[in-house]
């Protein structure tokens, strides 16, 4: 952005007077009375004094200049910084007449541009024998001064240039600005000095923070000329500032143009579009300054950034943010194995050993986990829970084990702590702990023995107490035989095992499950039907031939959906029929819990990516991103299944 730079605002505001002659003196008898700046005189006129105010412009800011007459119309014509003109007033003028008068001869008052009305009218009301002349320029005033002087002309009132020329040419020249007059304007440039600069300091403070964005920013005026951009839009437009300002962005934007942002001054908030062979996520929004349209604005952010910046918001939400919700008590089955379960986890409570827990997805791996801790003597402790299988490797590390101030480009200042650090005194839940990379594992091994972390970039250790409890629906002991998992780390988290059984294996489980989800569900507030006795038996009925691939959490879904539903549906002498409407897919062919296991697992992911298709309406994309696989294995398992893509 090529705006010039404030000088810090603790230095005084600078002002350049220029005047000769007779302004120099009255210039000279001023500058010591005032306050809050600096003044530099400079006697010169036009030129010459255009080239040393650029001079100590090299050295110094200048702020405002005062000048008066010809000279300061000429250096307000060239000279990007205002500039104050000593005024002239009737009120004045009448005095420097009056002090004219006490010569004998002929007056004559001359000023710079036209005579003003003000000036012609006081010369007539009183019938003053005065000459008014008013002079553009140097040359004009040298032939005014001739004139007057061939009429016997003998006393000039005129500003300095033309009070030198009378004194020149024999003349009595009498200066036309009063004392007062000159000091208002130095009191003037002052002030409009001191507005500059915090205007200017106003301006850095915009121009640092849109340098500091990372998203393109670019700002036009009603005409839709660029007034001010970023160095992100810089990179964007792939030009410099300099090149851009003041030009229409339309023009060479094509598509990124704010035209019908400000024709419709309507914003248009997120749109993705294409420029320069990138995709960019922009947003339009008209500026209305108190009520009046005075231009636009384009941001540009790169979607990958978005994603990024998304990511590590879940990260902070997936792992610190989980609170512990569950105990013992919440523990829901009457089967012996859940039983056995519930003995193991106060076992483990008892322990500090590592603890693993195996089972497929929605048995309740979790919930067993947070049960250990809440028996367990650091239930007042954190408890802190990861999923190893939700982040790239890079990003696991540094969640996990934190990282020193400066160790890699982006890192935070201060650095991050990790959450074995953040899990210090409680327990860290490492869930999915099959999916973690091995140089992960190797790490984690290193803190499960030596009981200390290191940052990424430290070289001093943190010693912690933290207890682990590691959570799979992989087979561990399989991973280790083909090589993905680190034996060492698998001997050394399998200390305490908790092996949570599918549902299909415990149907006895199935009844106070439904029981406790409805009394949860009747805890709710609002109106909640009691879910019908008939609905309940021909769901156990149902359920008899169906696996519940997606264990207890399906269970909660589907009994959240017949809750919901069943007013809809009359149970009456039609509970089955009803179910079947309700939740086709415990009644579907190939539900049965038959065949091989492998087989039970094709046949129940099937069922369940047929059951996220329906819920996506038939749109494969997106259920492909709800299951987290690629659109071609979704087409591959629906294709085996002999439904093509359609
Ligand atoms: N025995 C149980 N009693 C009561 N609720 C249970 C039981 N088992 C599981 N649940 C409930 O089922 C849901 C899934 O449980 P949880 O998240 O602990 O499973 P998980 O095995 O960790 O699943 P995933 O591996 O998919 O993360 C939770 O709402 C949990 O409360």
């Amino acid at each position: 952005m090529n705006m010039p730079i404030a000088s810090p605002p603790q230095l005084p505001v600078h002002v350049v007077a220029v005047g000769l002659h007779g302004l120099r003196h009255l210039l000279e008898e001023l500058i010591p009375s005032v306050r809050n700046a600096e003044v530099t005189l400079i006697e010169k006129a036009y030129d010459e004094a255009v080239g040393d105010i650029a001079a100590l412009r090299r050295r110094a800011t200048v702020d405002a200049i005062v000048a008066a007459g010809s000279n300061g119309n000429y250096l307000r014509q060239r000279l990007d910084i205002p500039v104050v003109l000593v005024r002239v007033s009737g009120f004045d003028v009448m005095q420097g007449l009056s002090a004219a008068r006490r010569y004998a001869g002929r007056i004559a008052l001359v000023t710079y541009g036209v005579v003003s009305d003000e000036i012609r009218q006081f010369v007539e009301t009183f019938a003053l024998p005065v000459e008014l002349r008013s002079y553009g320029n140097e040359d004009e005033a040298r032939a005014c001064v001739h004139e007057l002087k061939s009429m016997d002309v003998e006393v000039v009132v005129a500003p300095g240039l033309v009070v030198d020329l009378a004194r020149e040419n024999g003349l009595t020249g009498m200066l036309i600005y009063s004392q007062r007059l000159v000091r208002e304007a130095i009191e003037d440039a002052v002030e409009v000095g001191r507005l500059r600069r915090s205007e200017a300091a106003k301006r850095d403070r915009i121009n640092t923070i849109l340098g500091e964005l990372r998203d393109g920013v670019v700002a036009v005026d009603t005409e839709g000329r660029i007034e001010v951009l970023n160095p992100a839009m810089e990179k964007i437009l792939g030009q410099p500032a300099g090149r851009l300002v003041g030009r229409p962005l339309a023009s060479f934007m094509g598509d990124l143009d704010l035209e019908p942002t400000l024709r419709w001054q309507r914003p248009e908030l997120e749109r993705v579009q294409r420029f320069s062979g990138r995709t960019l996520v922009t947003s339009r929004v008209p500026i209305i300054e108190q009520g009046r349209l005075t231009g636009a604005v384009l941001t540009c952010q790169d979607p990958e950034a978005i994603r990024r910046m998304d990511r590590s918001l879940r990260t902070r939400s997936a792992s610190r943010m989980r609170s512990v919700r569950y105990g013992l008590d919440d523990i829901v089955g009457d089967s012996r194995l859940i039983a056995d379960v519930r003995a193991r986890v106060l076992a483990c409570a008892r322990s500090r050993a590592t603890v693993l827990i195996t089972g497929e997805s929605g048995t309740g791996k979790e919930l067993i986990a947070q049960s250990i801790h809440m028996e367990s003597e650091r239930s007042s402790q954190p408890f802190v829970a990861i999923n190893c299988g939700a982040f790239p490797e890079s990003l696991l590390e540094s969640e996990l084990f934190g990282y020193t101030e400066g160790s890699f480009t982006g890192a935070s200042r201060g650095g991050k702590t990790g959450l074995f650090e953040a899990a210090h005194t409680g327990t860290l839940f490492l869930d999915e702990i099959g999916e973690m990379p091995l140089s992960l594992q190797t790490r984690l091994l290193r803190v499960l023995q030596e009981k200390e972390v290191l940052r990424i970039g430290a070289t001093d250790p943190t010693p912690i107490d933290v207890r682990i409890i590691a959570a799979t629906h992989q087979d561990l002991a399989s991973q280790v035989a083909a090589g993905v998992f680190r034996r060492d780390l698998y001997y050394r988290l399998n200390i305490l095992l908790i092996r949570l059984a599918p549902l299909r294996d415990r149907p006895e489980d199935l009844r106070p499950l439904i029981q406790a989800l409805q009394k949860k569900w009747l805890e709710q507030p609002g109106d909640r039907p009691q879910l019908d006795e008939a609905l309940v038996k021909a769901l156990l009925e149902a359920s008899r031939n169906y696996a519940w691939p997606g264990n207890v959490r399906e269970l909660e879904n589907v009994l959240e959906r017949v809750m919901v539903l069943s007013d809809l549906y009359p149970a009456q002498g039609a509970a089955a029929d009803a179910l079947k409407t309700l939740v086709p897919e415990i009644f579907e062919e190939g539900a049965a819990a038959s065949g091989s296991l492998e087989e039970r697992r094709r046949a129940a992911d099937l069922r369940h990516i047929k059951q996220v298709l329906r819920e996506c309406g038939g749109n494969q994309a997106k259920a492909a991103e709800l299951l987290n696989i690629s659109r071609t294995t979704l087409w591959r398992r629906l294709k085996s299944d002999g439904q093509g893509a359609g």
